[in-house]
């Protein structure tokens, strides 16, 4: 396996790319295209019924070739191998990361530990199938007998983020009338706002914690448990009304949740990976188990369609590639996502931890720090309301701010012309970012409006649109349980091909630890239970905590 020695910088590959950026760095991405009438169909990837246009980034074939031998040079196929086969990929945990494996279909083989897992998954989808169905037909009732109407999931991070995309993204495939609330922050506002209209006799709850010992989400859960206890539930009933996903039964049994309300998870899927397990409850209950089954074959056909397909013409391998072009040759410092569906609201969300937390690293996977700039922030938010918004600084802004559009062909509610404005709104940003207007055509265009010549020489420049903004634009034919489990897969696995190149581990994260570690040492002398002193700034703080709360 090559492992970047030196340094991923003094590598050849890398070292043509350079040379190519400084070729490049003159050449306006209108010059590309006026040069080359066939771009727009060259630049196209297929993969698990998506289409990538990436045409419009400052590529030519001679950059994608290289960028291609660059993801060789790196192992990319040796590590790829590793990955689907449960090799430890997760150095630094020492384990496995297997979300792949969630999504075969039955009778294939993964073997860990020389066990095959598959069967164990499949009879985890059985399990969560018996469940969805006796809620759905209300087989399976609240304590008083009443059919449930509402599912609260209790979670943080990958226990929330990628349920909530999913549940929100499909809501036409909603059946049997199950409303699905997300309880995440450590805010009494957020917990109390969620369980203040519902009825207790009628919501389960899912307690979701790969650990099982995360503060948000067990302290959230005693919340939600005294709500229950309070408002007509009783011991006995809590088995009817809680549910657990977790790693750690013994903790979720010391809840007081019943070992056969326990659903499995495994160390070998990383939380920001695992809405494929039975972390997807929430999904399963909200849309039924043929949504979510569809859900997971959409990401199998992603899996494969990344495993088989040659780098030049594989999607995830494209956009990780890219990536890493604006990235570290071009400066790019964000990666903006911009969905153009009310649907995919939550995909910035999701993307953002899946991306930040697995390869927002600062040392290669042998802990050497790195010296280039490896996982960029990524933000974002639905299309059309950016433009209304921070479109402004991609368009005029001194920033390089490459641009993921996401877009579905035909809409689940086709309303007068709405879908084809929408769809105008996305090519028109796209074209807007990579073609702008020059400083004669600005001119021009206030001369044409009957401005005099000396008032259209001094606004011109603040018209100036420079362009040379790269993006891609992901479709598909609509967004359907398959096409999103392709396109959450594609995402999953750019972050990985990335993890690659730059040669860290984006299985950990190791970072989001100090917080949680100091806020423990914090949490007792805010409640006065504790004395001693930490920083100036935070010790300033806490006394005037403890004075507004009386403490
Ligand atoms: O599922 P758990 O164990 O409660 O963890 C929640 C989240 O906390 C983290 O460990 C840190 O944010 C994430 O990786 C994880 O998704």
């Amino acid at each position: 396996m090559s492992e970047h020695t030196p340094s991923l910088t003094q590598l050849p590959e890398w070292q043509v790319l350079t040379r190519h950026k400084q070729q490049l760095a003159n050449t306006h991405l209108r010059e590309l295209f006026a040069q080359d009438p066939d771009r727009a169909q060259r630049y196209l990837a297929e993969g698990a019924g998506l289409t990538l246009d990436f045409s419009r980034n400052r590529l030519t074939d001679e950059v994608l070739s290289a960028l291609t031998n660059l993801a060789r040079a790196c192992g990319l196929e040796q590590r790829r191998n590793a990955l689907f086969d449960g090799d430890i990929v997760n150095r630094t945990e020492n384990r496995p990361a297997l979300h792949t494996a969630l999504r075969q279909p039955a009778g294939t083989e993964v073997r860990v530990n020389g066990q095959n897992i598959v069967p164990e998954v499949q009879a985890t989808l059985a399990r969560m199938e018996q469940l969805v169905s006796a809620v759905h037909s209300g087989q399976r009732t609240g304590h008083t007998g009443k059919p449930f109407t509402d599912v609260v999931s209790i979670g943080i991070g990958g226990s929330f983020l990628g349920p909530k995309l999913v549940v929100r993204a499909l809501t036409p495939y909603a059946q049997a009338g199950i409303r699905c609330h997300f309880v995440a922050n450590i805010d009494g506002t957020d917990v109390q706002d969620i369980l203040r209209p519902l009825n207790p006799e009628t919501t389960l709850f899912l307690v979701q914690s790969k650990s099982f010992r995360t503060q948000e989400t067990l302290s959230n859960s005693l919340v939600a448990r005294d709500w229950f206890l309070n408002n007509g539930g009783n011991q006995r009933a809590i088995a009817r009304h809680f549910l657990a996903v977790t790693t750690n039964i013994p903790e979720a049994k010391a809840f007081g949740i019943d070992e056969e309300n326990i659903f499995p998870m495994w160390d070998w899927v990383g939380g920001r990976y695992s809405l494929w397990s039975a972390i997807g409850l929430p999904i399963a209950l909200t849309l039924g188990m043929p949504a979510f089954r569809e859900l997971l074959e959409g990401a199998h056909a992603m899996d494969e369609h990344f495993r088989r397909t040659p780098s030049e013409r594989n999607l995830p391998v494209i956009m990780a590639l890219l990536g890493v072009w604006n990235n570290n040759f071009w400066g790019a410092e964000t990666q903006a996502v911009l969905p153009y569906d009310e649907y995919l609201k939550y995909l910035p969300d999701h993307l953002q931890q899946l991306d930040m937390e697995s390869n927002g690293k600062r040392v290669t996977q042998h802990g050497q720090p790195v010296d280039y700039p490896t996982g960029p922030v990524l933000w974002g938010g639905v299309g059309a309301n950016g433009q209304h918004a921070y479109h402004q600084l991609i368009h005029q802004g001194t920033r390089l701010v490459p641009a993921d559009f996401i877009m579905p062909l035909t809409s689940h509610n086709p309303v007068g012309d709405h879908h084809a404005i929408l769809f105008a709104n996305c090519l028109s940003q796209a074209r807007a970012m990579m073609a702008g207007k020059t400083l004669e055509e600005a001119r021009q265009e206030l001369l044409d409006s009957g401005m005099d010549a000396m008032q259209a020489e001094a606004l011109a420049p603040h018209k100036l649109i420079p362009g040379n903004q790269p993006s891609n634009i992901v479709l598909m034919d609509k967004l359907s349980p398959g096409r999103l489990g392709a396109l959450i897969a594609a995402y999953e696995h750019r972050t990985f091909v990335q993890s690659v190149i730059w040669d860290i581990d984006c299985f950990d994260q190791w970072g989001v630890e100090l917080g949680k570690q100091m806020g423990n040492e914090i949490l007792p002398r805010l409640k006065g239970e504790a004395g001693g002193a930490t920083d100036s700034a935070t010790d300033n703080l806490v006394a005037l905590f403890r004075a507004a709360n009386g403490v």
